[in-house]
């Protein structure tokens, strides 16, 4: 018997909305699990040869737990991973392995997904809700936190917005680009990325192509982060400066760079060219907004 999950990538914050805001692409992890005598993880794709091929495995870690905590027997599985997310690439690879481990357990004990309940451990897992929310629900996602629980709301968005992405070679794993940021800030600058992430939002749901623009003119963490990451900061500077593209902003903590796309003729092609011929090595990819989130069943 062969059990099948997926889970979407995402990128967190959209620029100004730190641990905040968060969105899914159509760009899936999916995990194919058959009961096997001890664990084992073969991952194809992103990841291959550096992610570990046994229990070690964070989505095998995950699946434990949730059997445990399930109170139900933890068999344990082969997996084969197809994976075409980036790992430590900004894009939620860590929140497609905690929400595929949990939905794993439900699916191998036949249990109903109980999407809340994983929102709620992958976001404590991750410390920010900003990745789990889309990762598991799909969509469009305003997130907060109300005492030790996470909250998130579901926003509708503009079906014609795509997102162009470009994941450059720096590396920027969360932990070590959280560490990168103040302990606090100007309550100026607080105050104006409020703002922000309200225009943001507007234009979100219309996509009225100036409040797209909010994108890039955070001041809460990508000041921060960009100068430590040298391609990534030279592609957010190209994109910032291409009028195809009506605002930019850096994917969680990078480092992939995100750009809105309302033009629906817009194909990944030229941007690939533009940034080969900068010298600039990235897997760009253009993707459409995922609705649907962590998905049992092939
Ligand atoms: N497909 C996967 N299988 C198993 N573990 C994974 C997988 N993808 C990510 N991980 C784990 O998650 C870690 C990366 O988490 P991290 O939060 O740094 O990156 P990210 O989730 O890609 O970025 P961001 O949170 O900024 O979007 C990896 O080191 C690995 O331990
Ligand atoms: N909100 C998180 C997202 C990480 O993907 C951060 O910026 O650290």
């Amino acid at each position: 018997m062969t059990f099948t999950v997926s889970a979407p990538a995402t990128s967190g914050n959209l620029g100004p909305g730190f641990d905040q805001l968060g969105l899914a692409y159509d760009l899936r992890l999916t995990i194919h699990a058959e009961p096997a005598e001890r664990f084992s993880v073969v991952t194809e794709g992103e990841g291959a040869g550096s992610l570990p091929t046994d229990e070690h495995n964070l989505i095998a870690r995950t699946y434990r737990a949730a059997c445990e905590r399930l109170d139900k027997p933890v068999v344990p599985l082969h997996m084969r991973v197809i994976n075409p997310i980036p790992v430590c690439g900004g894009l939620g690879s860590s929140a497609t392995a905690l929400s595929g481990g949990e939905a794993l357990a439900a699916a191998v004990h036949g249990l109903p997904l109980d999407r809340e309940a994983v929102f709620q451990r992958c976001a404590q897992a991750e410390g920010h809700p900003d990745n789990a929310a889309p990762a598991v629900f799909g969509g469009l996602h305003l997130c907060g936190q109300n005492g030790d629980r996470f909250t998130t709301e579901k926003i509708p968005m503009d079906a014609r917005l795509r997102v162009l992405l470009a994941t450059p070679c720096d590396r920027a794993d969360t932990e070590t680009m959280r560490r990168a940021l103040p302990e606090s800030w100007p309550q100026a600058d607080l105050d104006f990325n409020r703002d922000l992430v309200q225009r943001l939002l507007h234009a979100l749901k219309t996509g009225e192509p100036a409040g797209l623009a909010c994108s890039q003119q955070d001041r809460i963490h990508q000041p921060y982060r960009l100068p430590l990451l040298k391609n990534t900061k030279a592609v957010f500077d190209l994109w910032c400066a291409d009028p195809r593209l009506p605002g930019v902003f850096l994917s969680g903590s990078g480092p992939t760079v995100a750009a809105w796309v309302r033009d629906e003729t817009l194909s990944a092609a030229p941007f690939a060219h533009a940034l080969g011929e900068a010298g600039i090595e990235a897997k760009i990819q253009l993707v459409a907004v995922d609705q649907e989130g962590l998905r049992l069943g092939s």
